[in-house]
Protein backbone atom coordinates (compact mmCIF):
# COMPACT_ATOMS: atom_id res chain seq x y z
CA UNK A 1 0.00 0.00 0.00
CA UNK A 2 1.33 3.33 -0.48
CA UNK A 3 2.26 5.83 2.10
CA UNK A 4 0.56 8.84 3.57
CA UNK A 5 2.20 11.69 1.96
CA UNK A 6 2.58 14.31 4.74
CA UNK A 7 4.23 17.70 4.98
CA UNK A 8 4.68 19.88 8.34
CA UNK A 9 4.28 23.59 8.41
CA UNK A 10 6.07 25.33 11.79
CA UNK A 11 8.49 22.18 11.62
CA UNK A 12 11.12 23.70 13.47
CA UNK A 13 9.03 24.75 16.16
CA UNK A 14 8.32 23.41 19.59
CA UNK A 15 5.63 20.92 18.49
CA UNK A 16 6.33 20.84 14.77
CA UNK A 17 9.84 19.33 14.96
CA UNK A 18 8.65 16.53 17.34
CA UNK A 19 5.60 16.34 14.09
CA UNK A 20 8.51 16.13 11.69
CA UNK A 21 9.92 13.31 13.63
CA UNK A 22 6.62 11.23 14.80
CA UNK A 23 5.81 11.13 10.89
CA UNK A 24 9.09 9.91 9.80
CA UNK A 25 8.94 7.11 12.47
CA UNK A 26 5.55 6.53 10.61
CA UNK A 27 5.72 3.34 9.04
CA UNK A 28 2.89 4.37 6.64
CA UNK A 29 3.42 8.04 6.00
CA UNK A 30 6.40 9.54 4.25
CA UNK A 31 7.60 13.33 5.22
CA UNK A 32 7.41 14.90 1.86
CA UNK A 33 8.28 18.44 3.27
CA UNK A 34 9.50 20.45 6.45
CA UNK A 35 8.29 24.26 6.03
CA UNK A 36 9.15 26.65 8.17
CA UNK A 37 8.84 30.42 8.47
CA UNK A 38 9.45 32.39 4.56
CA UNK A 39 9.91 28.74 2.96
CA UNK A 40 7.62 28.82 -0.59
CA UNK A 41 4.11 27.18 -0.48
CA UNK A 42 3.98 25.71 -3.65
CA UNK A 43 7.05 23.63 -2.64
CA UNK A 44 3.45 21.29 -0.78
CA UNK A 45 2.23 20.82 -4.07
CA UNK A 46 6.02 20.20 -6.15
CA UNK A 47 6.01 17.49 -2.92
CA UNK A 48 2.94 15.94 -4.07
CA UNK A 49 1.73 16.64 -0.03
CA UNK A 50 -1.67 14.84 0.72
CA UNK A 51 -1.86 16.20 4.24
CA UNK A 52 -0.29 19.16 5.77
CA UNK A 53 0.17 19.40 9.42
CA UNK A 54 -0.06 23.02 9.82
CA UNK A 55 1.90 23.81 13.81
CA UNK A 56 2.87 27.49 13.10
CA UNK A 57 1.52 30.45 14.57
CA UNK A 58 -2.12 32.28 15.27
CA UNK A 59 -0.56 35.48 12.54
CA UNK A 60 -0.09 32.45 9.62
CA UNK A 61 -2.45 29.59 9.83
CA UNK A 62 -5.06 31.40 7.70
CA UNK A 63 -2.44 31.98 4.96
CA UNK A 64 -1.53 28.20 5.25
CA UNK A 65 -5.15 26.81 5.25
CA UNK A 66 -6.42 29.34 2.26
CA UNK A 67 -3.05 27.70 0.07
CA UNK A 68 -4.05 24.13 1.32
CA UNK A 69 -7.52 24.48 0.58
CA UNK A 70 -7.23 25.82 -2.83
CA UNK A 71 -5.33 22.86 -4.23
CA UNK A 72 -7.10 20.21 -2.11
CA UNK A 73 -4.22 19.40 0.13
CA UNK A 74 -6.03 18.10 3.22
CA UNK A 75 -5.22 19.55 6.43
CA UNK A 76 -4.35 18.92 10.25
CA UNK A 77 -3.93 22.24 12.82
CA UNK A 78 -2.97 22.32 15.77
CA UNK A 79 -2.36 26.16 15.69
CA UNK A 80 -4.58 27.80 17.96
CA UNK A 81 -6.47 31.51 17.97
CA UNK A 82 -9.51 30.12 16.39
CA UNK A 83 -12.31 32.53 16.48
CA UNK A 84 -16.18 32.42 15.17
CA UNK A 85 -14.55 34.82 11.82
CA UNK A 86 -11.98 32.54 11.37
CA UNK A 87 -13.97 29.68 11.50
CA UNK A 88 -17.13 31.19 8.86
CA UNK A 89 -13.97 32.24 6.66
CA UNK A 90 -12.69 28.92 6.57
CA UNK A 91 -15.99 27.53 6.22
CA UNK A 92 -16.34 29.37 3.53
CA UNK A 93 -12.90 28.04 1.33
CA UNK A 94 -13.81 24.47 2.10
CA UNK A 95 -17.33 24.85 0.41
CA UNK A 96 -15.88 25.47 -2.75
CA UNK A 97 -13.18 22.45 -2.32
CA UNK A 98 -15.78 19.75 -1.35
CA UNK A 99 -13.60 17.21 -1.02
CA UNK A 100 -10.95 18.39 1.25
CA UNK A 101 -10.55 17.62 5.12
CA UNK A 102 -9.49 20.14 7.70
CA UNK A 103 -9.03 18.85 11.12
CA UNK A 104 -8.26 21.43 14.16
CA UNK A 105 -7.51 20.54 17.13
CA UNK A 106 -7.48 22.60 20.27
CA UNK A 107 -5.51 19.44 21.87
CA UNK A 108 -3.93 16.38 20.29
CA UNK A 109 -3.24 14.88 23.24
CA UNK A 110 -5.58 12.21 24.39
CA UNK A 111 -5.83 12.58 28.20
CA UNK A 112 -6.89 16.89 27.44
CA UNK A 113 -9.27 15.09 25.19
CA UNK A 114 -10.80 13.22 27.75
CA UNK A 115 -10.56 15.95 30.25
CA UNK A 116 -12.36 17.91 27.79
CA UNK A 117 -14.96 15.49 27.97
CA UNK A 118 -15.09 14.39 31.53
CA UNK A 119 -15.88 18.00 32.73
CA UNK A 120 -18.35 18.12 29.72
CA UNK A 121 -19.92 15.54 31.68
CA UNK A 122 -19.84 17.37 34.84
CA UNK A 123 -20.13 20.62 34.30
CA UNK A 124 -24.53 20.54 35.11
CA UNK A 125 -23.83 18.93 38.55
CA UNK A 126 -22.22 21.54 39.92
CA UNK A 127 -23.06 24.81 40.97
CA UNK A 128 -19.32 26.64 40.07
CA UNK A 129 -16.81 25.45 37.64
CA UNK A 130 -13.59 27.02 36.66
CA UNK A 131 -11.18 26.71 34.51
CA UNK A 132 -7.48 27.33 35.05
CA UNK A 133 -4.52 26.17 32.84
CA UNK A 134 -1.11 26.23 33.33
CA UNK A 135 1.35 26.29 30.54
CA UNK A 136 5.52 27.50 29.74
CA UNK A 137 5.96 31.04 29.31
CA UNK A 138 7.12 31.15 25.50
CA UNK A 139 3.33 30.45 24.58
CA UNK A 140 2.05 33.74 22.57
CA UNK A 141 -1.83 33.54 23.51
CA UNK A 142 -3.94 33.32 26.61
CA UNK A 143 -6.54 31.62 27.69
CA UNK A 144 -4.88 28.16 25.38
CA UNK A 145 -7.06 26.81 22.40
CA UNK A 146 -7.99 24.12 25.06
CA UNK A 147 -8.98 26.17 28.15
CA UNK A 148 -10.90 28.07 25.45
CA UNK A 149 -13.03 25.45 23.94
CA UNK A 150 -13.42 23.62 27.20
CA UNK A 151 -14.92 26.51 28.75
CA UNK A 152 -17.38 26.41 25.65
CA UNK A 153 -17.90 22.71 25.95
CA UNK A 154 -18.93 23.75 30.00
CA UNK A 155 -21.19 26.61 28.42
CA UNK A 156 -23.11 24.91 26.06
CA UNK A 157 -23.37 21.65 28.89
CA UNK A 158 -24.83 23.78 31.57
CA UNK A 159 -26.98 26.12 28.74
CA UNK A 160 -28.89 22.76 27.78
CA UNK A 161 -29.34 21.63 31.18
CA UNK A 162 -30.63 24.78 32.44
CA UNK A 163 -28.15 25.62 34.72
CA UNK A 164 -28.65 29.31 37.13
CA UNK A 165 -25.39 31.26 36.40
CA UNK A 166 -22.63 30.61 38.96
CA UNK A 167 -22.24 32.18 42.25
CA UNK A 168 -19.89 34.91 43.05
CA UNK A 169 -20.52 37.92 45.05
CA UNK A 170 -17.30 39.83 43.43
CA UNK A 171 -18.11 43.40 43.36
CA UNK A 172 -14.57 44.93 42.96
CA UNK A 173 -11.88 43.70 41.28
CA UNK A 174 -8.43 44.10 39.99
CA UNK A 175 -8.60 44.16 36.39
CA UNK A 176 -7.93 40.65 35.20
CA UNK A 177 -7.96 38.60 38.69
CA UNK A 178 -10.58 36.80 37.92
CA UNK A 179 -9.68 35.69 34.71
CA UNK A 180 -11.27 35.97 31.34
CA UNK A 181 -14.89 35.51 31.12
CA UNK A 182 -15.44 32.66 28.31
CA UNK A 183 -19.38 32.23 28.14
CA UNK A 184 -19.94 32.54 31.81
CA UNK A 185 -17.26 30.27 32.65
CA UNK A 186 -13.53 31.88 34.11
CA UNK A 187 -10.77 30.79 32.88
CA UNK A 188 -7.29 31.83 34.38
CA UNK A 189 -4.13 31.76 32.73
CA UNK A 190 -0.48 30.74 34.37
CA UNK A 191 2.64 31.39 32.37
CA UNK A 192 5.69 29.55 34.12
CA UNK A 193 9.46 28.62 33.55
CA UNK A 194 9.56 24.76 33.88
CA UNK A 195 5.66 23.91 33.08
CA UNK A 196 4.48 22.41 29.72
CA UNK A 197 1.40 22.46 29.16
CA UNK A 198 -1.05 21.53 31.96
CA UNK A 199 -4.93 22.09 32.74
CA UNK A 200 -7.63 22.12 35.76
CA UNK A 201 -11.33 22.31 35.64
CA UNK A 202 -12.56 23.38 38.83
CA UNK A 203 -15.89 22.06 39.75
CA UNK A 204 -17.89 23.11 43.01
CA UNK A 205 -20.80 22.08 44.38
CA UNK A 206 -22.37 21.76 48.40
CA UNK A 207 -20.16 20.34 50.69
CA UNK A 208 -17.97 18.57 47.61
CA UNK A 209 -15.65 19.96 44.79
CA UNK A 210 -14.15 17.70 42.34
CA UNK A 211 -11.04 18.02 40.06
CA UNK A 212 -10.33 17.25 36.69
CA UNK A 213 -6.55 17.90 35.64
CA UNK A 214 -4.40 16.72 32.90
CA UNK A 215 -0.40 17.07 32.21
CA UNK A 216 1.43 17.23 29.11
CA UNK A 217 4.60 16.87 30.53
CA UNK A 218 6.44 16.14 26.63
CA UNK A 219 5.55 17.28 23.32
CA UNK A 220 5.66 13.46 22.28
CA UNK A 221 1.81 13.54 24.33
CA UNK A 222 0.29 15.37 21.18
CA UNK A 223 2.30 13.13 18.43
CA UNK A 224 -0.52 9.95 18.45
CA UNK A 225 -3.00 12.56 17.77
CA UNK A 226 -1.07 13.73 15.06
CA UNK A 227 -0.74 10.74 13.41
CA UNK A 228 -4.25 9.83 14.03
CA UNK A 229 -5.81 13.17 12.68
CA UNK A 230 -3.43 13.06 9.78
CA UNK A 231 -4.58 9.06 8.77
CA UNK A 232 -8.81 9.98 9.49
CA UNK A 233 -8.63 13.43 7.57
CA UNK A 234 -8.06 12.61 4.34
CA UNK A 235 -11.86 10.89 4.65
CA UNK A 236 -13.25 13.47 6.29
CA UNK A 237 -13.82 16.48 3.78
CA UNK A 238 -14.95 19.50 5.16
CA UNK A 239 -14.47 20.78 8.78
CA UNK A 240 -13.72 18.68 11.98
CA UNK A 241 -13.53 20.37 15.46
CA UNK A 242 -12.08 18.39 18.04
CA UNK A 243 -9.60 15.55 17.73
CA UNK A 244 -12.64 13.98 19.95
CA UNK A 245 -14.71 13.10 17.00
CA UNK A 246 -11.79 10.58 15.65
CA UNK A 247 -11.97 8.74 18.72
CA UNK A 248 -15.67 8.40 18.62
CA UNK A 249 -16.38 10.16 21.68
CA UNK A 250 -19.37 12.25 20.08
N1 LIG B 1 -3.22 21.36 19.38
C1 LIG B 1 -2.22 20.95 20.15
O1 LIG B 1 -2.27 19.85 20.72
C2 LIG B 1 -1.04 21.81 20.33
C3 LIG B 1 -1.05 23.05 19.77
N2 LIG B 1 0.02 23.87 19.91
C4 LIG B 1 -0.07 25.13 19.20
O2 LIG B 1 0.77 25.06 18.06
C5 LIG B 1 1.28 26.36 17.76
C6 LIG B 1 2.80 26.29 17.75
O3 LIG B 1 3.28 26.08 19.06
P1 LIG B 1 4.84 25.97 19.37
O4 LIG B 1 5.45 24.89 18.56
O5 LIG B 1 4.96 25.93 20.83
O6 LIG B 1 5.35 27.38 18.83
P2 LIG B 1 6.81 27.73 18.22
O7 LIG B 1 6.89 29.21 18.23
O8 LIG B 1 7.85 26.91 18.90
O9 LIG B 1 6.70 27.19 16.72
C7 LIG B 1 6.02 27.82 15.66
C8 LIG B 1 6.91 27.70 14.44
O10 LIG B 1 6.17 28.08 13.29
C9 LIG B 1 7.06 28.84 12.46
N3 LIG B 1 6.27 29.64 11.54
C10 LIG B 1 5.67 30.84 11.74
N4 LIG B 1 5.03 31.22 10.64
C11 LIG B 1 5.20 30.24 9.72
C12 LIG B 1 4.76 30.05 8.38
N5 LIG B 1 4.01 30.97 7.76
N6 LIG B 1 5.11 28.91 7.74
C13 LIG B 1 5.88 27.97 8.35
N7 LIG B 1 6.33 28.09 9.61
C14 LIG B 1 5.99 29.22 10.28
C15 LIG B 1 7.90 29.64 13.44
O11 LIG B 1 9.08 30.13 12.84
C16 LIG B 1 8.17 28.59 14.51
O12 LIG B 1 9.31 27.80 14.19
C17 LIG B 1 0.71 27.30 18.83
O13 LIG B 1 -0.47 27.90 18.35
C18 LIG B 1 0.39 26.35 19.97
O14 LIG B 1 -0.60 26.82 20.83
C19 LIG B 1 1.13 23.49 20.59
C20 LIG B 1 1.19 22.27 21.20
C21 LIG B 1 0.09 21.34 21.13
O1 LIG C 1 1.20 26.37 23.14
C1 LIG C 1 1.19 25.22 23.65
O2 LIG C 1 2.19 24.71 24.19
C2 LIG C 1 -0.06 24.46 23.61
N1 LIG C 1 -1.05 24.95 22.92
C3 LIG C 1 -2.34 24.37 22.78
C4 LIG C 1 -3.39 25.24 23.44
O3 LIG C 1 -3.30 26.48 23.37
O4 LIG C 1 -4.33 24.70 24.03
C5 LIG C 1 -2.38 22.92 23.24
C6 LIG C 1 -1.55 22.63 24.44
O5 LIG C 1 -2.14 23.24 25.54
C7 LIG C 1 -0.12 23.13 24.25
Amino acid sequence: MSKLRVAVLGAKGRIGSEAVKAVEAAEDMELVAALGRGDDLETLTEAGAQVVVELTTPASVMENLDFCVRHGIHAVVGTTGWTEERLAQLDGWLAASPETGVLIAPNFSIGAVLTMKFAQIAAPYFESVEVVELHHPHKVDAPSGTATRTAQLIAEARSKAGCAPQPDATTTALDGARGADVGGVRVHSVRLAGLLAHQEVLLGGEGETLTVRHDSLHHSSFMPGVLLGARRVTTAPGLTFGLEHFLDLG
